[in-house]
Parts: structure tokens; sequence; C-alpha cells
């Protein structure tokens, strides 16, 4: 059973993800990137459904053109946990960060 992060555990995965900014309301991280077109968005969204898959946690997310809207939050618990932290940490993996 995965556990949704406590406040303390919140702050310290949020320090060590600078690019991702937290939902209260979702109890969720957010990002969002631009990329110069659609081919480049869809590629990079190709490479994060595989990471999800391997990963069993998958995000929500939308896309518009070469815009991608992320939020994670783990269903499994009703809010943040150390899965998402994962998952964010995977995503920066590949966007070189
Ligand atoms: C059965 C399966 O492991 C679960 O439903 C996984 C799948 N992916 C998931 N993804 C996210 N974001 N939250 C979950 O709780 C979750 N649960």
């Amino acid at each position: 059973m995965v556990e949704q992060l406590s406040e303390a555990e919140r702050a310290d995965a949020l320090d060590g993800l600078p690019e991702w900014d937290f939902d209260e309301a979702r109890d969720a991280i957010t990002r969002t990137i631009v990329f110069t077109d659609f081919a480049e968005a869809f590629g990079f969204m190709a490479q994060v459904a595989i990471l999800a898959e391997r990963m069993d946690h998958h995000p929500e997310w939308s896309n518009v053109y070469n815009r991608v809207d992320i939020l994670l939050t783990t269903h499994d618990a009703g809010g943040l946990s150390e899965r998402d932290v994962q998952l964010a940490g995977a995503i920066d993996g590949i966007l070189g960060g």
C-alpha cells in the first residue's frame, strides 16, 4: 500500500524537484514544458508513456501543440506519494535535468 507523503516529506521532495509546483487543491505536483513544436512534444510524451508503463504509475496530462502540462498524484493514496516523486525525477531525467 502506497502512503501519502507527510507535509515534511513533501517539503523535502519539492526541494529536490525545483521545476515542479505543488498543487494544494489536488495534493499533486505539476510541471509545464514547452517544446519547439508538436513532434518534439509528442516524442517526449511517448518516452514518458513507456516510462509510466514500466513504473506502473501514470501522469494526468494534456498537450496543445508544443506544450505539455503534467500533473502527478497517486490515486491509490489519495494524494502525493513517493511514486510521484520518482516519476517526476525520471521525467526530469528525460528532459536532461
Ligand atoms: C493497478 C495499478 O497498479 C494501479 O491502478 C496504479 C496504476 N497507475 C497509477 N497512476 C497514478 N498516478 N496513481 C495511481 O494510484 C496508479 N495506480
